[in-house]
């Protein structure tokens, strides 16, 4: 899906919004990806030091959607490497916005998809089949629902409850 929009516009547009359908996520994510802007409806996966189903997620077609996942903020272990990002753009995923960490930084960043983690870790995790998906998460403290929308790009991260780009000028 093509995407035209800046955080920074959307902001400016909605910065007088309390309703809780605009949310701006913390300045904790970095770009790890080969895109370092996108956007679409969002999935969620929750897990814990457990990535089996962040696997299963970017191992199935993506539809320009976004995978948030909360893993609950884990420094210990990686949730995507190399493997699942290049899944995940071969699959058609716009990103993927991790609440715990990734590796790979050079397999991350040669895959055409957008990858957001709080930080590096080389450790893998063990793959359990623990997690849930579709469910409502936290993510740096913000609630992401599926079906929300999330808007990423160098300025930072939005998530709406809907569509709310600009259409191209
Ligand atoms: O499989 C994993 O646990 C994560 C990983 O290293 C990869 O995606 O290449």
């Amino acid at each position: 899906m093509p995407v035209n929009f800046q955080t920074c516009d959307l902001c400016d547009a909605h910065k007088s919004e309390d309703g809780g359908a605009f949310r701006v996520l913390p300045p904790v994510f970095h770009h790890y990806g080969g895109l370092r802007q996108f956007a679409g409806p969002v999935v969620t996966v929750k897990c814990f030091e457990d990535n089996s189903l962040v696997k299963q997620a970017v191992d199935s077609a993506g539809n320009g959607r976004v995978l948030v996942v909360d893993g609950g903020g884990s420094l210990r272990k990686a949730l995507v490497g190399g493997n699942l990002a290049a899944a995940a753009a071969r699959n058609g995923w716009a990103g993927v916005v991790v609440d715990g960490c990734v590796r790979d930084v050079a397999e991350l960043r040669s895959a055409e998809v957008g990858i957001m983690a709080l930080g590096l870790m080389p450790m893998p995790t063990e793959k359990r089949g623990e997690g849930q998906k579709d469910v409502a998460v936290m993510v740096a403290g913000v609630p992401v629902r599926p079906g929300d929308w999330l808007y990423a790009d160098e300025d930072g991260v939005v998530v709406t409850q809907g569509p709310v780009h600009m259409a191209a000028s």
